[in-house]
C-alpha cells in the first residue's frame, strides 16, 4: 500500500458519507448533525443524479475552457459576477499566496431576463453570459453547453433543497423551515479549470487558496484528479479525495451564522500535484436576497450560548463577503 492510498482511506473514514435515499430518516439526520457539528463536510451519495450527467457536465466544461482566450474573456460581467474569470485572477488567501489561484472559472446563475419583474442586478438577479452557439458548434464540441448547464442547474438545485430540508431537521426545526427562503435562491454554478502547474505552498503557489465558503451550502462535483483538502478540528489539512458518483457537500459562513457557530463552515483549499489539469464544479446554494439571517432560537441561549452574530440578510452577508475578497467586484448600488 503506498502512502497516498493510506491517506485516502484515512480521509474517507473521517469525512462522513450520507445517502439521500436512505430510508431510515432519523439515522440520516443524526449522521448529518454529527457531520455538520464536527467536520463541516460530507460526501453525498444516493442523490439520484446519473453518472452520465456528471460526465457530460464535466466534458462540456472542459470543451468550454478549450475556447480561445479572447472568446472566454468576452464573456464577463463584473457587476453581476457572472461569466468568465481568468487564470490567477482570484486570490482566495492573499495572506499566504504569492500569486493568484492557478485556475480559471465561469459563473452561471439563475437566468433572469431584463423583461422579468425579478430583474435586478443590485440583487444578483439578471441574465447569464453564454458563449455564442455558432462558435461552440463550429470550433469545439461544446454545442450543448447551455442546455447541459441549464439541465444540471435545475437537477442539482432540487438535490440542494433536499439537503437543506435534512439540515433543518438536523438543527431541530421543521423540515420545511427554510423552504420559503429558497423560492428565488441566489444559486450559482461555478465551472473551474485548474492548470497543470504543481502547487508549491512553501512558495505561496496554490491551485485554490484556503478559504471558507460564504453562503449556506456548496455541492461540489470533481473529476477524478485529487486536490481538495479540508482543515479539520484537529488543525490538520486532510485530503478529501474524489469518490466516484458522490458529491462533496460543505457548509458555508451563512449557515454557521444562522446556527450560532454550532454547524461548522470549514476552511478548505486545493493543491494540485501538477501534470494533470483538474476540472471541478461547485454549486453554491444560498437563500433569497432578502432572507433575514439571525441566530435560530434552537441554537442560542441568552445565558449559556448567546447569539454571536448580529442580524443580517442573505444578500447583505454575501455582498460584504464579496467586497472583502474580490478587488474587481463592482456591485450595482442602485436601489430598487
Ligand atoms: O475545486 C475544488 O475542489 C474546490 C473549489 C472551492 O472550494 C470553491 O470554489 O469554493
Ligand atoms: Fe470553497
Amino acid at each position: 500500500m503506498n502512502s497516498l492510498s493510506t491517506r485516502d482511506e484515512l480521509s474517507i473514514s473521517k469525512i462522513p458519507s450520507i445517502r439521500l435515499d436512505e430510508t431510515d430518516r432519523e439515522s440520516t439526520v443524526q449522521k448529518i448533525r454529527h457531520a455538520c457539528m464536527n467536520v463541516g463536510f460530507f460526501y453525498l451519495e444516493g442523490h439520484g443524479i446519473e453518472q452520465s450527467m456528471f460526465d457530460t457536465v464535466l466534458a462540456q466544461s472542459k470543451s468550454f475552457f478549450g475556447l480561445p482566450l479572447a472568446s472566454k474573456r468576452a464573456l464577463s460581467d463584473k457587476v453581476m459576477s457572472r461569466g468568465y474569470t481568468g487564470m490567477e485572477e482570484e486570490t482566495l488567501d492573499p495572506s499566504s499566496q504569492s500569486k493568484g489561484d492557478t485556475k480559471e472559472g465561469f459563473y452561471i446563475g439563475r437566468e433572469i431576463y431584463p423583461t422579468d419583474p425579478q430583474y435586478n442586478p443590485a440583487k444578483f438577479c439578471g441574465p447569464n453570459q453564454w458563449p455564442d452557439e455558432l462558435l461552440c458548434s463550429t470550433h469545439i464540441e461544446c454545442f450543448s453547453f447551455r442546455t447541459t448547464m441549464e439541465l444540471y442547474f435545475t437537477t442539482i438545485s432540487a438535490v440542494a433543497l433536499r439537503v437543506i430540508q435534512l439540515l433543518a431537521l438536523a438543527i431541530g426545526v421543521d423540515e420545511h423551515y427554510f423552504d420559503s427562503s429558497f423560492s428565488d435562491p441566489l444559486a450559482v454554478l461555478r465551472l473551474l479549470h485548474y492548470s497543470g502547474e504543481p502547487s508549491r505552498p512553501e512558495d505561496g503557489i496554490f491551485a485554490c487558496g484556503a478559504h471558507s465558503d460564504y453562503g449556506m451550502i456548496t455541492l461540489l462535483l470533481t473529476d477524478s484528479t485529487p486536490g481538495l483538502q479540508i482543515f479539520t478540528k484537529d488543525n490538520i489539512w486532510l485530503d478529501a479525495p474524489p469518490v466516484a458518483g458522490a458529491l462533496v457537500v460543505n457548509l458555508g459562513d451563512m449557515l454557521e451564522r444562522w446556527t450560532n457557530g454550532i454547524f461548522r463552515s470549514t476552511k478548505h483549499r486545493v493543491l494540485t500535484a501538477g501534470g494533470t489539469e483538474r476540472y471541478s464544479i461547485p454549486f453554491f446554494y444560498e437563500p433569497n436576497f432578502d432572507t433575514v439571517v439571525e441566530c435560530l432560537s434552537e441554537c442560542c441561549d441568552t445565558e449559556i450560548n448567546p447569539g454571536k452574530y448580529p442580524r443580517t440578510t442573505s444578500g447583505q452577508h454575501l455582498l460584504e463577503k464579496y467586497k472583502q475578497t474580490h478587488a474587481d467586484f463592482k456591485p450595482e448600488t442602485k436601489k430598487n
